[in-house]
């Protein structure tokens, strides 16, 4: 497929989408299905259009005066992909298959509007509502903070070191770009792709298959290990979901002590069990039903609760996300939350510690469940997860944000990982 037929698919599906409130993901998946023509290359060409579309939906609607699938998908290739209007019609010219090529007007609108005068939420390409929880937490940096959540990701791998050392996995993955992470101590990076570009499908490689490294984003990696779980120690994953924070705990701990990993909902906890096969884990008791942790309560060392949220640190890979999202369900993972910590705080014994993580990056998620805990218990003690940070990543890393070295905040744009919270606090005892 050329431009033109790829630019119209990516239209087709982006109407799909709006029309019937359907991810991403989805409305692809169906397209493919029933354009069995296209290969590999175009699908994911298709994608790149989508997906870019998406991620910088607020200012091509904003630059063409239109709240249309046409406008998201030419936007995608004027922002995202960096062409000139000219370039585009050049490319669009003769192929049949291109869709109704842009008119004179909409070009002149495009010209004309100069980004650097758009409204904070045009610029930052995040829905209005979002602008008050962005502020709450990076002051006059949020529209910075926000538009970082706008690029391409990169694809990262987090090595499993217990079967594989970052230098192994390094040298059988050279021919697809892996470079070491900035911060993980155990982590490799894909670059970004640019243009119609394509990233490697990894898990496809015999590495793979054997366990030797993980899919994870650097940021989660970098909160498994802060949460600095110890050979031997009793740890509860209490939501455990697919495994990510619990294979990478096992890791840590050397496959030493007792991982129990819980999840509330059974589907979502379902795959870690091939997972920890393939892994080689063998510390790792996975709980579908809650009342087999009753023997757990007050004698956890570590509780982790990476829990459910809206997701906004991860808007970079899920951008379809960051419009399906509400307020009323930004309210909504608010209550869980808070549910869950007082749930999952039963089960830490004395002088053990509470871990509270999540991939959002409003404050009204994190510091303020933090802060809103400490208000409904006595006894614990908030620690300093910034120490913990310089202890494991020492000081010339590019540093999180925390407002006084307790709570700490990772970004797209402070740290290069997608956006994630955590805080630990001791039970007193
Ligand atoms: C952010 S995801 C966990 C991701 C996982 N830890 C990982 O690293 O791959 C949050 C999880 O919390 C689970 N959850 C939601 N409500 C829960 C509850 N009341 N108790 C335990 N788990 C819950 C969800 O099913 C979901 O799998």
């Amino acid at each position: 497929m050329r431009i033109g037929g790829r630019l119209a698919a990516a239209i087709e599906i982006l109407e799909d989408m709006q029309t019937r409130h359907r991810p991403a993901a989805e409305s692809l998946r169906d397209w493919g299905t029933s354009h069995r023509f296209a290969g590999a290359g175009d699908r994911a060409a298709i994608g790149n259009i989508i997906y870019d579309g998406l991620r910088h939906r607020a200012m091509s609607r904003w630059r063409f005066g239109a709240g249309t699938a046409r406008a998201d998908a030419y936007g995608a290739l004027l922002s995202g992909f960096g062409l000139s209007p000219d370039d585009l019609a050049g490319q669009l010219d003769g192929d049949r298959f291109a869709p109704e090529p842009l008119t004179e007007a909409e070009t002149e609108r495009w010209r004309q509007t100069d980004p650097s005068v758009a409204p904070p939420a045009i610029r930052a390409n995040a829905p209005d509502w979002s602008e008050f929880f962005f502020l709450e937490g990076f002051g006059e940096d949020w529209v910075a903070e926000a538009t970082a959540l706008a690029a391409r990701p990169p694809v990262d791998l987090r090595v499993n070191t217990l079967k594989a050392d970052v230098e192994k996995v390094a040298r059988a993955l050279q021919k697809d770009g892996v470079q070491q992470t900035t911060i993980a101590r155990s982590g490799l990076r894909i670059a970004p792709v640019t243009g119609f570009g394509r990233h490697p499908n990894v898990q496809a490689t015999p590495e793979f298959q054997k366990g030797w490294f993980e899919i994870q984003d650097e940021g989660s990696q970098i909160v498994a290990d802060l949460i600095f779980a110890q050979p031997k120690e009793q740890v509860l994953d209490f939501c455990a979901g697919g495994g990510g924070k619990t294979l990478a705990l096992a890791a840590t701990m050397d496959n030493r002590g007792q991982i129990h990993a819980y999840d509330a909902d059974r589907g979502r906890l379902a795959p870690i069990v091939e997972r920890i096969k393939r892994a080689g884990v063998r510390n790792v008791q996975v709980h579908s039903d809650r009342t087999t942790l009753t023997p757990l309560e007050a004698k956890m060392d570590r509780v982790v609760v990476d829990a459910p949220c809206t997701g906004s640190g991860t808007w970079r890979r899920k951008p379809d996300a960051k419009w399906r999202l509400t307020e009323q369900q930004l309210r909504a993972r608010q209550a869980e939350q808070s549910a869950i910590l007082d749930d999952a705080s039963a089960y830490v014994r004395p002088g053990g510690y509470l871990v509270y993580i999540t991939c959002s990056m409003f404050r009204a998620e994190n510091e303020e469940q933090i802060y809103a805990f400490g208000e409904r218990h006595d006894g614990w003690d908030l620690l300093s997860a910034g120490e913990v940070w310089q202890d494991l990543f020492g000081f010339d890393k590019p540093s999180p944000w925390s407002e006084d070295l307790n709570c700490i905040t990772l970004t797209p744009a402070a740290t290069g990982t997608d956006g994630f919270f955590f805080a630990v606090m001791q039970k007193l005892g």
